[in-house]
């Protein structure tokens, strides 16, 4: 639509509504005393910090992966671990793979977040990562479990976005851990009896999405649904590092 600038506005009485629309354009502006301003509606979104968590075997790296996939602008915060890698797992992409005391100096100079022993093995949030990748305007992703992301809510409160992931059933979540072939029966057993305890904090998230077998699609849209809601909240969310 061609509008014309205050600064040509010449005509002071409404004319009827027939009129050439530049014309009402300005006398509409002239009528309610300043220019129609340009400036967006909405400000800019701040960039949103999306905790993801869920019992171990529930998918959250392949929903993350997928996330990547198909949105942009968001940094997923590569953790450091202690553990040793798994077959497939590239160092710097899936973790950042270091000694336990190389971990322990990040912990004693303040480097992490967040830190936990998990399973017998360190894992902890780099904040540069966050700080850096925030000032790009980034969103950033990070991957916890249920006992890290309790610390990080009392860490962040409000100011990040919680979203619990979870299988359609207790059964499913067994099946897709024994699936993955990562385990032995014993850390299955303790996995899925963590699992079962995990559940029952669901309360503490702001969101939780169901990752049903075969339906990965689905748990990403959902994912992806909550983020562009996050994004136009009145009162946006604001993470500090
Ligand atoms: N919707 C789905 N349908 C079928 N299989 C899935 C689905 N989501 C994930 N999987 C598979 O389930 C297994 C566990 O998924 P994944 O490793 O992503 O879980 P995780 O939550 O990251 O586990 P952990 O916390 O133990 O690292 C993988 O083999 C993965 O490919």
């Amino acid at each position: 639509m061609a509008t014309t600038s205050s600064s040509e506005c010449k005509i002071v009485p409404l004319p009827p509504v027939t009129t050439d629309r530049a014309e009402l354009f300005c006398a509409l502006e002239t009528a309610l005393g300043s220019p129609f301003s340009t400036n967006p509606t909405s400000p800019p979104s701040k960039p949103l910090i999306i905790v993801i968590s869920g019992p171990s075997g529930v998918g959250k790296d392949a929903v993350i992966k997928r996330l990547r996939e198909v949105r942009k602008g968001i940094h997923f915060v590569v953790t450091a671990t202690s553990r040793a890698k798994r077959d497939g797992e590239v160092d710097g992409v899936d973790y950042y793979f270091v000694t336990k005391d190389k971990f322990l100096s990040m912990v004693e100079r303040n480097d992490l977040l967040e830190y936990a022993m998990v399973y017998g093995d360190y894992k902890g949030i780099p904040k540069q990562q966050i700080r850096e990748f925030m000032a790009k305007g980034f969103d950033i992703i990070l991957r916890v479990d249920i006992q890290g992301a309790a610390t990080l809510r009392s860490i962040l409160g409000n100011s990040a976005v919680f979203i619990f992931l979870v299988a359609e059933s207790e059964s499913a979540l067994v099946q897709r851990l024994v699936g993955r072939k990562t385990e032995t029966t014993d850390t299955l057993l303790v996995r899925i009896a963590t699992a079962r305890e995990e559940v029952k904090h669901v309360r503490d998230f702001d969101y939780v999405v169901v990752n049903a077998e075969g339906k990965l699609e689905n748990a990403v849209k959902l994912v992806e649904s909550i983020i562009d809601a996050e994004k136009a909240r009145v009162r946006q969310r604001n993470a500090v590092i």
